[in-house]
């Protein structure tokens, strides 16, 4: 059993005090110190920041069962690296901040089909960037940074990454076409790397051959000499920053609660839930900007003063601003965003637009709690989704891999919400606007909500026409005024998205080429083919509703459909919706899957002709 291999794993370690509740069968290994457990299931170890050192021993963790995610994160362990190949089923590896050394064999990551993030930042290894790594089929990060990985950039298999970090290496050569429109950030002091989004390859001192000569390669001294001074420049331009922003917080005291945050930056830790602490403070209620605003069903037991004293940690940043989950001492826990593009619309409108979406009620939509007006910033409260956001359970963020059921459940609930909205707003162009996997947040019970919805009329225009997903149909790209269509468009991407654990990454990217990404991203999940090969072979319990899910995969398709013509209404798209069931029904003679081709063969579709064949 999983307690006794942790007890044998700890045996390889020194330095364990950390891992002295370990053993202790009364309290259950689900409360062992590291151990991450979702609803009493074990999945994965988090041993960071605990002095560790000695071996990790891999026979032993292949003993464990379902362990999905390992991290070791700022310790001791020093060597080459272990052999975590063994560990077929794991999907995120974290082992930044350790003095892990030495090559890693070109083959030591293959096999692992599961892996999605790997951590190896800030350690000692040398030689090349595995084959392996840049091979596994659904990596989704990678941030090798910090070592002393030289050679020439593999080939990557895929090119869409939430966080791809190969800087401070020795790397050398021309950056591969696939990652030419990465930021150059990510590829930051490589002396020897050229292309793009690096400079030109030609005349360069560096210029690569296609072959894995090192160039000419500065000597170490110089690298050092020009990393010090970018240190310096950085530090410098911190410290400048840091006091404008604190002379801004002084100038703007007196006037507005002030969210004094952490200057982390996001998504650079895994689990990023706990980032650290921010204290909200506010000055006082007689703010001349008029202090919260509560709406819908007044909470009884929230006061202004003890919301802005609670203590808080960031969820994230947005295309807004920052998000925080705020903790009330003796209150429920909520949310608060900042927004800080909303300044096209007067007090009165800004005020009228919040109460009528305070008086929105649905289970499946995220309530508005509360609202701040303030001049230049603008915060919306809302309740706290205990299971965060969908994006983090298809992602691999959260170390829990939804089924099928509660998938359906979770498309469902989306349909309804939306639902609810367009009945309730009939006369706006965008009921929604911005739904994307990050803003269909979960409650306890894995019900869907629906948040930062109807915000189209108080959003500035070019920054919706930037930054909101519904601005990225293609429609609205070729500079067509988005409407329902391109909510039903976004409901598209979000199906395609939960049936094929495929990420958008063209969210993350903003402007020009957005919208064309994500076009691109439909058409190649429609290139796979039309014949359920798509479909994530990772879903728990896929086997028997695998008809049902085909039948949402199509509904998918309907959504993002390119012409507006073609494209499915909301209606048509929530019917089928809910028509779907859990399990296959075994159909009447003919396969579940055969039936759906002979429906949809009446829906003028580009990738059905393809799909059909
Ligand atoms: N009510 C909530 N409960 C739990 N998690 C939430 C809640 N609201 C937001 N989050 C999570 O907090 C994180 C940050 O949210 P935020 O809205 O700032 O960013 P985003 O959704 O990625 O981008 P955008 O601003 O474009 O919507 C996201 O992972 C989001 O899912």
């Amino acid at each position: 059993d999983n307690a006794q291999v942790l007890m044998n794993f700890k045996t390889f370690l020194s330095n364990a005090d950390a891992l002295s509740n370990w053993g202790n069968q009364s309290i259950g290994v689900c409360s062992w110190t590291g151990v991450l457990c979702f609803n009493q299931s074990f999945h994965g170890l988090r041993l960071e920041h605990m002095g560790l050192g000695g071996t990790v021993d891999v026979d032993t963790l292949h003993l464990l069962s379902n362990l999905n995610s390992f991290s070791v994160i700022n310790n001791n362990f020093e060597g080459p690296m272990p052999e975590f190949k063994k560990l077929v089923n794991l999907r995120a590896l974290f082992l930044s901040n350790n003095k892990f050394s030495g090559e890693i064999p070109d083959d030591a990551f293959d096999g692992m089909k599961r892996l999605k993030r790997v951590f190896l930042a800030e350690n000692e290894f040398t030689g090349h960037i595995p084959t392996s790594l840049a091979q596994l089929p659904k990596l989704f990060d990678v941030d090798i940074h910090g070592n002393s990985f030289e050679g020439n950039i593999p080939e990557f298999q895929q090119s869409d990454f939430r966080v791809f970090n190969l800087s401070y290496n020795k790397l050398e050569g021309r950056i591969p076409e696939s990652l030419s429109s990465k930021d150059p950030t990510s590829f930051a002091g490589n002396q020897g790397l050229c292309g793009d989004p690096l400079g030109p390859c030609i005349g360069s001192p560096t210029t690569p051959s296609d072959t894995d000569q090192p160039p000419n390669s500065h000597p170490e001294k110089e690298n050092k000499k020009k990393r010090i001074i970018l240190t310096v420049v950085v530090v410098v331009g911190v410290i400048v920053l840091a006091s404008i922003i604190a002379l801004l917080i002084i100038r703007y005291r007196r006037k507005k609660p002030v969210l004094v945050k952490d200057a982390q930056p996001q998504n650079v830790t895994p689990f990023s839930s706990e980032s650290k602490s921010i204290v909200v403070t506010a000055e006082s209620k007689k703010s001349e900007d008029g202090g919260l605003n509560f709406v819908g069903n007044q909470r009884e037991g929230i006061d202004l003063q003890d919301l802005l004293r609670a203590s808080a940690e960031v969820l994230g940043s947005g295309s807004f601003g920052s998000t925080y989950k705020a903790m009330l001492l003796n209150g429920p826990v909520v949310v608060v965003k900042r927004f800080k593009n909303m300044n096209d619309v007067g007090k009165k409108e800004f005020f009228d637009h919040m109460n009528r979406l305070g008086k929105l009620s649905h289970p499946n939509l995220l309530p508005l709690v509360a609202f701040y007006y303030g001049k230049e910033e603008k915060l919306l409260v809302h309740d706290f989704a205990e299971n965060g956001s969908l994006a983090s359970h298809l992602h691999g963020r959260s170390g829990v891999e939804l089924n099928w059921a509660t998938r359906l459940k979770i498309i469902k609930g989306v349909a309804r919400g939306l639902a609810y909205l367009y009945t309730e707003f009939p006369n706006q162009a965008l009921p929604h606007g911005h739904l994307k996997s990050s803003n269909v947040v979960l409650d306890s019970s894995f019900e869907a909500r629906l948040a930062e919805y109807g915000l189209v009329a108080v959003v500035e225009k070019s920054h919706a026409q930037q930054f909101m997903v519904a601005y990225k149909s293609p429609e609205a790209s070729q500079s067509e005024k988005p409407s329902e269509k391109s909510d039903v468009w976004c409901l598209g991407i979000l199906i395609l998205e939960l049936l094929t654990g495929k990420f958008p990454a063209s969210y993350l990217r903003h402007g020009k080429g957005a919208s064309e990404d994500l076009a691109a991203w439909v058409n190649s999940i429609v290139s796979e083919g039309w014949n359920g090969e798509m479909l994530d072979k990772e879903i728990p319990g896929r086997g028997s509703g695998e008809g049902e899910m085909v039948k949402l995969l199509r509904i998918g398709m309907g959504c993002c459909e390119w012409s507006l013509e073609s494209r499915w209404s909301w209606k048509e798209a929530v019917a089928k919706i809910e028509e779907l069931k859990e399990s296959d029904d075994g159909g009447d003679g003919g396969s579940e899957r055969d039936h759906l081709y002979s429906v949809s063969t009446s829906l003028d579709d580009f990738s059905l002709s393809q799909s059909i064949s």
